[in-house]
């Protein structure tokens, strides 16, 4: 019996021995194959913090696939307003102009005005290209108001009116940049290479947008490359479009095409800078004159803007008569005043085409041009 006993208990040991040992062995095998996840479908990632963060507490930023740069916006200039260009322009203006004004007035200012120092005011005046027949004028007038020994008038005040009658304080000097019936008014802009065209419809357009308006530049200066990338850039600048064709393009298509932009996006101007060879005049008149024809399939040239560098002198004057003879001139752009004392060109040259001067350029600034004003003209010569 006891043998027996010891037999029950030695099998019931392995019994449970086999048990234990099945159920641990189940508990350690390996997970049979599944299939992988679908690809999960794209979503925007989600940048709120997990439940229970701490919004103040840094979170890992999430990775999302290559850092791709913008570009950045161009940013626009602000082209300078009209009353700070003024004065700034003024004080340039009377710092290159007084000579003039100063020599004159020290000779009104003598005891005697004899015969050799009427003499010495002429010189002064045609120096400063005033030209002969208004100098010749002037001079007759201050002679007769200022003979009078002892006279009562001021030589300073007789001379400032004198001067200002000569420039003509009452021409028209407005410059006619809008256009009727819902079109763009359209600037065209002629004069010799080199005489600051391009520079001038730049600063033009700065002008006007400076003013709220929309412009359009037409680059017809086609047969120059680099004046066409030069005004590409002046309209990049303060963010004006710019129509161009490639080198040797007909100038005429070009200035088409910028009136057509001017129309179709209702721009309130467009100006057409040309290339203005003087090769010859009936050349220059072909050019310019089917220029003109062209863009009047579209909206009527409201202005004629001729560019005379001021330190030219004589040369510029007799091109300033070649142009205004091809063109119908309606205002002078008189540039390079800044670095001439000869500011008289201004009344010879008002004097032979019978337009007024509009605009004056004082320096390579992207805002060194302004509106003429013969009072502020005259004052700045007379320092
Ligand atoms: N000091 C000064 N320089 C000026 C003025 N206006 C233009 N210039 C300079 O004159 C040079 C010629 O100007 P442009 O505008 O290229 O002349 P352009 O008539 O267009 O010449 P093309 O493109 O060859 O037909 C440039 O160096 C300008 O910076 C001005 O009022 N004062």
């Amino acid at each position: 019996m006891g043998d027996w006993l010891y037999l029950i208990i030695a099998i019931a040991v392995l019994a449970v021995a086999l048990v234990v040992g099945l159920v641990v062995g189940r508990g350690r095998r390996t997970p049979p194959p599944v299939a992988p996840p679908a690809p999960a479908a794209p979503t925007a990632p989600d940048l709120s913090p997990p439940a229970g963060t701490d919004v103040a507490e840094p979170v890992a930023e999430p990775v999302v696939g290559p850092v791709v740069e913008e570009p950045a916006a161009p940013v626009l200039e602000k082209p300078e307003g009209t009353a700070s260009r003024l004065v700034r322009l003024r004080q340039r203006l009377a710092g290159s102009q007084s000579g003039l004004g100063r020599g004159l007035l020290a000779l009104l200012s003598r005891d005697r005005l004899d015969e050799d120092t009427w003499e010495s005011i002429e010189d002064t005046l045609l120096t400063a290209d005033v030209g002969v027949t208004p100098t010749q004028e002037l001079v007759d007038r201050l002679r007769t108001r200022l003979r009078v020994e002892g006279g009562s008038e001021e030589p300073r005040a007789v001379l400032r009116e004198e001067l200002l009658a000569l420039v003509g304080p009452d021409m028209d000097r407005r410059l006619q940049v809008s256009g009727s019936d819902g079109r763009p008014g359209v600037v065209l802009v002629v004069g010799v290479n080199g005489s600051g065209k391009t520079t001038t419809v730049g600063k033009l357009s700065r002008i006007l947008v400076a003013e709220d308006r929309s412009v359009v530049l037409g680059a017809a200066d086609t047969f120059r490359a680099a004046a066409v990338e030069q005004l590409a850039t002046w309209g990049e600048r303060v963010g004006v479009d710019v129509v161009r064709g490639a080198e040797g393009t007909d100038p005429a298509s070009v200035a088409f095409e910028a009136v057509k932009e001017g129309v179709d996006t209702q721009a309130d101007t467009v100006i057409v800078d040309t290339a203005g060879r003087l090769q010859n005049k009936a050349g220059l008149m072909d050019e310019l004159g089917k220029v003109k024809r062209v863009i009047e399939k579209q909206a009527p040239v409201t202005e004629v803007l001729l560019v005379l560098d001021a330190t030219t002198g004589q040369n510029g004057l007799i091109q300033a008569r070649v142009f205004s003879e091809v063109v119908d001139v309606t205002g002078i752009v008189l540039t390079k005043l800044d670095g001439s004392a000869k500011g008289g060109i201004v009344v010879q040259v008002q004097r032979e085409l019978g337009v007024p001067v509009k605009l004056v350029g004082l320096g390579e600034g992207a805002d060194d041009l302004a509106p003429f004003d013969a009072g502020a003209f005259v004052d700045a010569l007379l320092g």
